[in-house]
């Protein structure tokens, strides 16, 4: 199997036209959404991750958001059945993708839907979002395919806001970010509330490095005021469409 591995896809053609249901839509730079991709893929890379493309999907608008369609523990891969039905063929280039780094699948199966977006794994214990996008059929489902690799799963209501991750991440120490407002926080051990709403989403790096959106000024602070190592970049043509830090990619470590 290969390590450090992150899966990306590159934006297609018809990304302008990805979904939108909470925020209101504005125009997308297609364009500069490709520059504001490859940032981000570099910065991947310079954190030490090794970059596997899924190809691109140029029919399917919202196929960027790779994370949506597979949950990655240890050596399994868990895809996806997005509570969004024109985003479900995204999963035929990442089971390609997945099986060429050696993980063994499986997959949520009707009357389950998932989004990788609402699924936060923290050590152990794995938060999963019940959203507009995740049921508790798949949530249930991949409680009992997690349960087989030592994982205990923690359902977390999210309302108003697409995904679990979309408001709660988790820090290299295991604690919770995130935006109280939208989520159900009484099975959580406890929340520290970020300042501004786009930085509920990083993306852990390394032991003491995060990946954080340029929108979230005043967390990057406060994060690196802790100590940690924070490298920025700059997603607002996908955050245009909802998305945050984390949807951008797959991380296999
Ligand atoms: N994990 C994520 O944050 N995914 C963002 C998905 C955004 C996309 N426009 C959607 O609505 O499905």
């Amino acid at each position: 199997m290969t390590l450090r591995t992150a899966l990306v896809r590159a934006p297609g053609s018809r990304l302008a036209e990805g979904l939108v249901t909470h925020a209101d839509r504005r125009p997308v730079d297609v364009g500069l959404a490709a520059r504001q991709h490859a940032a981000y893929v570099a910065a991947l890379r310079a954190a030490g991750w090794r970059v596997r493309a899924v190809p691109a999907a140029d029919d399917l608008p919202d196929a960027v958001f790779v994370e949506d369609t597979v949950v990655v523990c240890d050596d399994l891969a868990v895809l996806a059945r997005s509570g969004a039905p024109g985003r479900r063929a995204e999963t035929v280039g990442t089971e390609k993708a997945v099986r060429g780094l050696g993980l063994e699948v499986t997959r949520i199966e009707p009357p389950g839907t998932l989004d990788g977006g609402d699924v936060l794994q923290v050590g152990d214990t794995v938060y999963v979002g019940l959203s507009g996008r995740t049921n508790e059929d798949a949530i249930c489902r991949l409680a009992a395919v997690l349960a087989g690799r030592g994982r205990r799963v923690v359902p977390v209501r999210v309302s108003g806001r697409l995904h679990l991750k979309t408001v709660m991440t988790a820090l290299p120490d295991g604690s919770l970010i995130g935006v109280p407002e939208h989520l159900d926080t009484s099975a959580l051990p406890c929340l520290r509330v970020v300042p501004e709403p786009a930085g509920a989403p990083v993306v852990v790096l390394g032991e003491d490095h995060v990946l954080i959106s340029a929108s979230a000024p005043r967390t990057a602070e406060r994060l690196r005021a802790d100590g940690l190592r924070v490298t920025v970049v700059d997603i607002g043509e996908f955050e245009a469409l909802e998305g945050g830090v984390t949807c951008l990619s797959v991380l296999v470590p």
